[in-house]
Order: C-alpha cells, then sequence, then structure tokens
C-alpha cells in the first residue's frame, strides 16, 4: 500500500467533528476502498478545551490554523472553518501555493474566490476539492464532473438549502412559528453561523453560483446571483399554494441562453405537488440537472448535518488518495468562459402575487387596473377579508397567466406608493 495520506483539519465544529467520528469508524474500509490509510496528523478550532464527544489526544494542536500550510507532514488541509475570508481563505490561499491539496466545505469561500483558487491549484498541481460545499452529502459535485461530464447541460435547479427546506416543510406540515423551527434547524446543526445567510438565500446562492460554473463551463460569478429569501413567506402564502396544488420551496435555478447568457436566481417558488421537488422535505436537498444526452437527472439527499456533510469530505480525501486531479470545474481554468448576466424580463412565467391592503372600497379595483395597464392577466384572485368590518389589512391573492416577468414588474412599479398597499407586494414564480 502507498504511503498513508496525511491531513491537518481546520475547524471542529458540527463537520470537523464529523469528520474526525467518520475517520474513526470507517477507517479501514476508507483505506482499502482509498488504495492506503488516511491520517489525521493535526487539528485546529477556536477552542481547544470544548468537549466535541471526539477524542483529539492522538493529533497535534495549532492554535493558528495556518500554520498546517507549512507542515512537512501535512499532505492535504481540510478547511471546515467557514467564511468567504479571513482565515480559511488564509489558509486555503497559503496551503494550494505551497502544493498542499485542500478539502472544503466552504461554500463562502468557493463562491467568492473559487476561481482564483483553482488558479493557484493548477499552477502548483495540487487538488483542490469541495463536494461538501453543495448540497452536504449529495455527490452532485462529482455527479456532474464525472458522471455527466459528456454532456451540454442546459439547465441545473433544485433545493440547495437544508435550513429553508426544513423551516417551509415543517410551516406547511405542523403550521409551525418561522421563528421556532429555524432555531430547530440551528440546533440541529444545518444553518450556517449566521444563519441570515440560510433564510435570505446567500447560502443557496453560493452553492448555485458553484454549480452553474460546474454545468455550463462559466466562470464564477456569485455577485450576479439574483437572491429572495423564505423570511416574507406567511402560513397564508402556504395555505394558498396548497389550495392551488402547490407547495412553496426555495429553489435555486440557472441556465445559459444560446448568446451565452448566464441566468441565476435563488427564490421560493411554487412547485406543482406532482413535481418531484414538492416531495423533498426537511433538510434534504434535490439538484435537477438536463443534460442533451443524459435527459434529466435528480440528485437528492441529505443537504446539512454532520454525517453527511462528513461523507463528503472524506470522498474527497478518498479521490485524491487515489490520485485523482481532475480540475475543480471541470475544466482548466483558461477554459472557462465569462458570461454576461441575461436580463430576466424577457422569461416567461406564471406568478402568485401576493398584496396586504387597506380593506376599503376600490382598492382590489386599483390593483387590477395596475395589471390591465402593465397587460398582465390575472388567472385568478382570493380575497380573505376580516370576518366583520374591522378595518384590519386584509391578503389579496393572485395568480397571472403565463406572460413575461417584465410585465409584473411594470404592474408593481405602477402601484409603488400606493397608500392602499400596507407591505411590499410579495412575488413567488410558479416552477414550470
Ligand atoms: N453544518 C452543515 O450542515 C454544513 C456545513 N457546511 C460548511 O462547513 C463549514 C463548517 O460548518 P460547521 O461545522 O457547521 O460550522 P461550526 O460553526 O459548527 O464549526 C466551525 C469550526 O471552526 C472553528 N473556527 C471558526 N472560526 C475560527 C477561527 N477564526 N480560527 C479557528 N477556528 C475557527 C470553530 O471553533 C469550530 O470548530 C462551513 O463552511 C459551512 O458552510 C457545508 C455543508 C453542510
Ligand atoms: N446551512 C446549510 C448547510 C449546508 O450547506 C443548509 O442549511 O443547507
Ligand atoms: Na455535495
Amino acid at each position: 500500500m502507498a504511503a498513508t495520506l496525511r491531513i491537518a483539519l481546520a475547524g471542529l465544529g458540527t463537520v470537523g467533528a464529523g469528520v474526525l467520528r467518520l475517520l474513526e469508524e470507517n477507517g479501514d474500509l476508507i483505506a482499502a476502498r482509498a488504495g492506503r490509510a488516511i491520517e489525521v496528523v493535526a487539528v485546529s478550532a477556536r477552542d481547544r478545551s470544548k468537549d466535541r464527544g471526539v477524542d483529539l489526544s492522538a493529533y497535534d494542536w495549532e492554535d493558528d490554523m495556518t500554520a498546517f500550510a507549512a507542515r512537512e507532514d501535512v499532505d492535504v488541509v481540510v478547511e471546515l472553518v467557514g467564511g468567504s475570508d479571513g482565515p480559511a481563505l488564509a489558509l486555503a490561499r497559503k496551503a494550494l501555493a505551497g502544493g498542499k491539496g485542500v478539502v472544503t466545505a466552504n461554500k463562502a469561500m468557493i463562491a467568492h474566490h473559487g476561481l482564483e483558487l483553482a488558479r493557484l491549484a493548477e499552477q502548483s498541481d495540487a487538488p483542490l476539492r469541495y463536494e461538501a460545499a453543495v448540497s452536504g452529502g449529495i455527490p452532485v459535485v462529482k455527479g456532474l464532473g464525472e458522471g455527466a461530464a459528456a454532456n451540454r447541460i442546459e439547465r441545473i435547479y433544485g433545493i440547495l438549502n437544508g435550513t429553508c427546506n426544513y423551516v417551509l416543510s415543517a410551516m406547511e406540515s405542523a403550521g409551525a412559528d418561522f421563528a421556532e423551527v429555524l432555531s430547530d434547524a440551528q440546533a440541529l446543526g444545518y444553518a450556517e453561523a449566521d444563519p441570515t445567510f440560510d433564510i435570505e438565500g446567500v447560502d443557496a446562492g453560493h452553492k448555485l453560483a458553484i454549480l452553474a460554473s460546474l454545468a455550463f463551463g462559466t466562470q464564477l460569478d456569485f455577485d450576479a446571483v439574483e437572491t429572495t429569501g423564505i423570511t416574507r413567506i406567511r402560513a397564508a402564502d402556504i395555505a394558498q399554494g396548497k389550495a392551488l396544488g402547490y407547495v412553496i420551496r426555495l429553489i435555486g435555478l440557472a441556465d445559459v441562453s444560446d448568446d451565452g447568457h448566464l441566468f441565476q436566481r435563488v427564490a421560493p417558488y411554487l412547485v406543482p405537488v406532482s413535481h418531484p421537488l414538492a416531495g423533498v422535505t426537511g433538510p434534504t436537498n434535490a439538484v435537477v440537472a438536463e443534460g442533451n444526452f443524459s435527459g434529466r437527472l435528480l440528485f437528492e439527499g441529505a443537504g446539512a448535518g454532520d454525517g453527511p456533510t462528513a461523507s463528503a469530505v472524506v470522498a474527497d480525501l478518498i479521490d485524491i488518495a487515489r490520485g485523482s486531479r481532475a480540475a475543480p470545474f471541470s475544466l482548466p481554468v483558461a477554459g472557462l468562459k465569462a458570461a454576461e448576466p441575461a436580463d430576466p424580463g424577457h422569461r416567461r412565467n406564471r406568478a402568485y402575487l401576493r398584496f396586504v391592503v387597506a380593506d376599503r372600497p376600490g382598492v382590489l379595483a386599483e390593483i387590477t387596473a395596475a395589471m390591465r395597464d402593465a397587460g398582465v392577466s390575472i388567472e385568478s384572485m382570493m380575497q380573505h377579508g376580516q370576518p366583520d368590518d374591522t378595518g384590519e389589512p386584509v391578503l389579496v391573492a393572485m395568480v397571472t397567466h403565463d406572460g413575461p416577468e417584465s410585465g409584473v414588474a411594470s404592474a408593481l412599479a405602477l402601484l409603488e406608493g400606493s397608500e392602499s398597499l400596507v407591505e411590499e407586494p410579495l412575488v413567488m414564480r410558479l416552477l414550470g
């Protein structure tokens, strides 16, 4: 058997402790499959004395994780700290520049700096792997980079954030309160250190930017991802969606037009109950990739949590131990094209619009007039009034016929500043 693959592990939280447990429990099987043992040499985290339920006594401790990059007894650095910049990025840069491999679960860092890191990896012929960064335990990075590598991918979309899916499906099934379910998701280790990244769609945006680059061979462009989170969704929207035959899911969706314009959006969508993504509940993620020869591929599994994420991290280590040197984004860096962001105005779809309005005569006429003037055709409309004349605001929801997104945008622009609207209208597209 070849020499041991020696690793240093930065970050001993949910994922880091999971990796140590996995290497401990499945060590023999992993060594047999990798062709050599994977040995943890050193670890680093913020607090040395914290009880993580794993024995650290066999490993060296470094207070400063960037010291891993200079250690001659380390082949691969595993970065499980998080944060797009800061010590995680410093460590990845130093390690790759010095010819060490890097395995990371850090989607924020890859989404912002993946191109630079891939270039460093290429220059020093060091492996860079990030399977855990996109949809935790699902082998979607490998699925696209290897299994579907022969295809032109035409569209990629899916449920990319376990926390949001957990929150939405609990609100849907148990009528649970948003804040309460979010704290459950945090306690279960699904949420990011800053959970606003989850609920505002930023985390899903990081993953979508990575998937788009892998799928379309374009340069990462996280700044161009249009991002809307789930914080404005009310129980009434979920109930309304259900009555229409839909569930609400936070969807990341990317495609590239024939003339090379890249569309990337994360937003809550109404998903027909018959669609495979509608049955995806809890912290589960699912990614659909449409290949021109493979047809529709569906990758589904646990998108967050210690075990599944550790499984993806260790799979990357096994790849490196086997000697794989695949390009991080499936193509040499020079082959990744810069893509212009697409203008979403021409995209056609049906939309769910929800207004909270003052309960007084003429309000509905004002909204429908704006729709008419913008050329938006209404398919159905529901008003949830108060049982008696309480003067409380009421909720008006409507679904439009298929039409360009620019029509809905124009209608809402006409209503901007209207005293009839008590809050900003909510728009969710119907997944087609
Ligand atoms: N928790 C999950 O389900 C998943 C997490 N990830 C990613 O994995 C990475 C780690 O996530 P978790 O384990 O959930 O985070 P965590 O918050 O549980 O653990 C982070 C670890 O990094 C250490 N750390 C943080 N800042 C540090 C610093 N400045 N210096 C030294 N150590 C520092 C902490 O002490 C802790 O040990 C993140 O990039 C996250 O986005 C990816 C997929 C799923
Ligand atoms: N916070 C993320 C963790 C995995 O990427 C999520 O909820 O999906
Ligand atoms: Na993955």
